[in-house]
């Protein structure tokens, strides 16, 4: 049964993960080679814990959160690590060797990774049969899905494990079958996404209006109705007629947008650079964090029954 977990990496993901956890009575160790990373994910972590008492979540025993800058101590005895560092193989890779003697041999290893398949990363790791694709999504303290993905090399009980773990702290687990770059998650946001950055570098439609027409039009009817049972709503018939015509209309770009490269390479990030997409003060984003956390509380809320 897991009991202990280590966090490795506390950047946008892992204080909202830490504090999850926490909340489900698990015994967490968060570590991060950043001493300042650690030092803003004390204050993450305070947050994260303030959106999980407006969700309504009772703590489940007595879970806690350690932050350490020792990666040794972050991983002493621990029956889990989730690795959660940069969307990188060599910095995985590099994370892989330096806890491989630290634990034991059937401890498990997650990787939070958005999509590099676990086959590629169980290659830097001993005993691979122990590594497993856990795939939280962002805010993971809001956020209940968790894809779970196995490797070519590992046991299926490991999968079973986490599968087990997730479910137990109130969360949805969802089992992806086969080891497929992007899981299932990003691959249907990443194919809405190509769409999207295509439509608004055409000059098809403005950002804002982007935004308005997903969010509203489908977003906000997708939280309700998944797309599979969204075909039956809509009649398979439907799709059929327009599919004929509009598939073969669709960005099928296989490189990164012209947009999203020259922004990249100004340093235009998004939230976290102040310019992205559209523009961010320290203040709007303050008050924007806040927003979206009420509103995604209010609406989880919702869908579950509880309002
Ligand atoms: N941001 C998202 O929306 C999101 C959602 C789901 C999954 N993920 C995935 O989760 C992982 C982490 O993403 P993130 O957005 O939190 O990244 P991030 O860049 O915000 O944070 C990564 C953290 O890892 C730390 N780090 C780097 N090297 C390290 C090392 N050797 N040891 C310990 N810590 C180290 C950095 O200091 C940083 O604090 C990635 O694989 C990403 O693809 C991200
Ligand atoms: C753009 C983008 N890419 C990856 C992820 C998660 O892996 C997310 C997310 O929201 O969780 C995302 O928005």
């Amino acid at each position: 049964m897991i009991q202990r977990i280590a966090i490795i990496g506390l950047g946008t993901m892992g204080p909202g993960m830490a504090a999850r956890l926490a909340r489900g009575g698990l015994q967490v160790t968060a570590y991060d080679v950043a001493p300042a990373a650690i030092e803003r994910a004390r204050t993450m972590l305070g947050t994260a814990e303030g959106v999980l008492d407006a969700l309504g979540i009772a703590a489940a025993g007595a879970g806690t959160v350690r932050f350490t800058d020792d990666i040794a101590e972050a991983v002493a005895g621990v029956d889990l690590v989730i690795e959660n560092v940069p969307e990188n193989i060599a910095i995985k890779a590099e994370v892989y060797r330096a806890i491989d003697g630290l634990i034991a041999s059937d401890t498990i290893v997650a990787s939070d990774t958005s999509g590099i398949p676990i086959t590629q990363l169980q290659a830097h790791i001993s005993h691979p049969e122990r590594m497993v694709g856990m795939h939280w999504s962002n805010p993971p303290h809001i956020i209940p899905m968790i894809e779970v993905i196995g490797g070519e090399k590992t046991a299926p009980q490991i999968v079973e494990t986490i599968r087990d773990l997730i479910r137990s702290i109130g969360l949805l687990p969802v089992v992806v079958k086969k080891d497929v770059p992007g899981f299932v998650e990003n691959r249907v946001l990443y194919a809405l996404l190509r769409e999207a950055v295509d439509l608004v570098e055409r000059g098809v439609i403005e950002p804002e209006d982007l935004d308005t027409c997903v969010s509203w039009g489908i977003g906000y009817k997708i939280a309700v109705v998944g797309p599979m049972a969204l075909l039956d709503m809509a009649g398979l018939d439907i799709y059929k007629s327009v599919s004929s015509f509009l598939n073969a209309d669709l960005s099928n770009r296989g490189d990164v947008a012209p947009m999203v490269l020259e922004k990249t390479g100004a340093s235009k990030l998004g939230i976290k650079s102040g310019e992205g997409m559209f523009s961010y003060t320290p203040e709007q984003t303050k008050a924007l964090q806040a927003e979206r956390a009420r509103k995604l509380v209010a609406v989880r809320r919702i869908l579950e029954g509880r309002e």
